[in-house]
């Protein structure tokens, strides 16, 4: 027999608007945002800066609630921050004090988790992400690609069935980042995490997502929300990559003009 809960979108976001308040005037970042998220999607959110990518993701990570609207994990309301959202930021947010593998221990060891337990673990996902000769390592002496990889290492450690990505490839070289992309296709397609991926790439977007959500500058709404029909793995050179290409682009670009226009306004303004 089917189960009802897995059928169930895995995230729903209901109805969300975000305002902030900043030198006495109101913000409004996201209006009104809905989408429903099957488990295992993977969902790229792309548009321009200030088009409330990031606050979207923190308000399904839970570290900053909505204004109005809320957020559904599993069929529960999010409250706060929780073990089955895992977050990877763009920053490497690793403890620089700590080794590659001691990083990728933490979250397990304030579970409380038993040392075998933590060892297999640290183990199995230094290999998974290449990373096999440098757990006695530091993060100053690793590269930036190989940070973010810790970070992904990190976030997996915990098995948070959600990844929720905050532009994690943005500082990388193109070269890396391609690697990191098919690295994380790789254990997506393996372990079956639902993702919630933010860039303001077309490429990426396209390279990685089922699903691409294009957002609207200020206030941040859903323009468009298509599905990536094109084969994996994806080939960029193709016909049909650059077809969708364009028309994101279209859309993207529309967004971007209207936050240029919105700068030059408030610099006249002042
Ligand atoms: N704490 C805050 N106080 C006031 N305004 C904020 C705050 N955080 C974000 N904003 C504003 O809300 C809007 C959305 O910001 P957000 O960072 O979510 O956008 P983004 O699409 O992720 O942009 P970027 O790609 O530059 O990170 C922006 O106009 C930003 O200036």
């Amino acid at each position: 027999m089917r189960d009802p809960h897995m059928d169930a979108p895995h995230i729903v976001i209901d109805n969300v608007s975000k305002v902030y308040q900043s030198g006495g005037r109101e913000v409004v970042a996201l209006r009104g945002i809905g989408l429903a998220v099957p488990r295992g999607q993977f969902v790229c959110l792309l548009g321009p800066s200030g088009c409330g990518k990031s606050t979207l993701l923190n308000a399904v990570a839970g570290f900053a609630p909505p204004s109005a609207g809320r957020v559904v994990a599993d069929g529960r309301e999010v409250a706060g921050p929780g073990p089955d959202r895992g977050m990877v930021f763009q920053e490497y947010a690793l403890f620089p004090w700590m080794t590659v593998a001691d990083n990728i221990a933490f979250g397990l060891e304030i579970k409380g988790a038993r040392r075998a337990e933590i060892d297999a673990t640290v183990a199995r996902l230094l290999s998974m992400l290449s990373l096999g000769d440098f757990g006695q390592r530091y993060p100053k002496d690793l590269s930036g690609g190989m940070r973010q990889r810790v970070a992904i290492a990190r976030v997996l450690a915990l098995d948070s069935p959600v990844m929720l990505m905050d532009e994690p490839f943005g500082a990388l070289d193109a070269l890396t980042r391609r690697n990191l992309q098919d690295e994380l296709l790789r254990i997506w397609a393996e372990l079956g995490k639902t993702i919630l991926f933010v860039t303001h790439s077309i490429e990426e977007a396209i390279y990685l997502a089922d699903r691409v959500v294009v957002m609207t500058y200020r206030p941040g709404t859903v323009k468009r929300d298509l599905m990536v029909e094109l084969p994996r793995p994806r080939d960029p050179a193709a016909p049909g990559f650059n077809a969708l290409a364009r028309e994101l682009g279209t859309l993207v670009m529309e967004e971007q003009r209207r936050h240029q226009h919105d700068e030059l306004r408030r610099e006249a303004a002042d």
